[in-house]
């Protein structure tokens, strides 16, 4: 069994505490996330999936509770070498990471974060050129201006100085917005693979899709509290609460949503394309049907 890679316990957020612009964005968060694991954070905008992140990536401090990941624990009262810890756990891909890139050449880019991390110049170039190989980032391209790149070559080499510095866990912020259908596809299929090689994947998305999909847990948020936790599939099989937290199901859900409401038995909820496709194949064979 693998450890949890995340425990949060109790935890609030407040901006701008004691202020006249307080605001509490999160309040009495209990969450705990598998390690090895896919979790989609999600949630209508402002319900609190950014700043729940950054809590989990150290770069805001909680108001109340704690947030526990491996042998780090913080806590309002932590100390900054508590948090800088925590940091070297966590890689965040903000989203559009690519407006983050500044180095004169891709290399020197993928390399900023570890050299930061106090790995020697060697062990850094190192690391950078594993990240970026594992990006299939074209190896012509290294000496490159980031800023001659195409927009996917630009988030690839984001990603890539996440993933040097090898964070165990890896917070990835919409990372395909703005990517065209080959370039969303491509970047789903990297997460995938970076989950089988044992990291724990956190996927803040808009898109019921990839959900339903990708993820092998769901955290929904609603107003600064979670509303749901639990997987895909219960989730969707929901239709009053995703109403009540204003969520839509993915299209093949409710494709098949529709064939139950006209009678036609569905085995399963399928939650890609594929999986469909074998309700319909399963109905058309007769091994299920009508009522069945
Ligand atoms: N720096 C800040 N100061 C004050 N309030 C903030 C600050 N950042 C965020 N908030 C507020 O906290 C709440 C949660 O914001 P947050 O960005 O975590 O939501 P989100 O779910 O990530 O939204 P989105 O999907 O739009 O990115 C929102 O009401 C937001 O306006």
């Amino acid at each position: 069994m693998v450890e949890p890679a995340i425990k949060i316990e109790d935890l609030s957020y407040i901006y701008s505490p004691e202020t006249a612009f307080a605001y509490q964005a999160l309040s009495n968060i209990n969450l705990t996330i598998q390690g090895e694991t896919i979790t989609a954070v999600i949630g209508h905008t402002g319900s609190g999936k950014s700043t729940l992140m950054q809590l989990v990536d150290g770069l805001l401090i909680p108001t109340n509770g704690s947030i526990t990941v491996g042998k780090v624990k913080v806590t309002p009262n932590s100390s900054k070498e508590d948090f800088a810890q925590l940091r070297n756990h966590v890689g965040f891909v903000f989203q559009f990471p690519e407006s983050q890139l500044f180095a004169d050449s891709v290399i020197q880019d993928v390399m900023f974060g570890p050299l930061n991390l106090g790995m020697s110049e060697n062990a850094a170039r190192r690391n950078a050129k594993e990240a970026l190989e594992r990006l299939s980032f074209p190896t012509n391209l290294y000496e490159r201006s980031p800023f001659e790149l195409s927009g996917g070559q630009m988030r690839r080499v984001a990603i890539a100085g996440v993933l040097a510095m090898d964070p165990k866990i890896l917070i990835l912020d919409e990372p395909t917005a703005g990517l065209d259908p080959n370039g969303r596809k491509e970047l789903m299929q990297l997460v995938q693979q970076l989950h089988e090689e044992g990291k724990t994947i956190i996927l803040i998305t808009h898109q019921m899709e990839q959900v339903a999909e990708y993820a092998d847990q769901v955290v929904a948020l609603s107003h600064g509290q979670v509303a749901f936790n639990g997987s895909p599939h219960e989730l969707f099989d929901d239709q009053s609460r995703l109403q009540k937290i204003g969520l839509v199901a993915p299209q093949t859900v409710r494709f098949a949503q529709k064939l139950q409401e006209q009678g036609v038995h569905i085995t399963k909820l399928p939650m890609n394309v594929d999986e469909l496709a074998e309700e319909i194949i399963k109905v058309k064979k007769g091994m299920t049907g009508y009522g069945k």
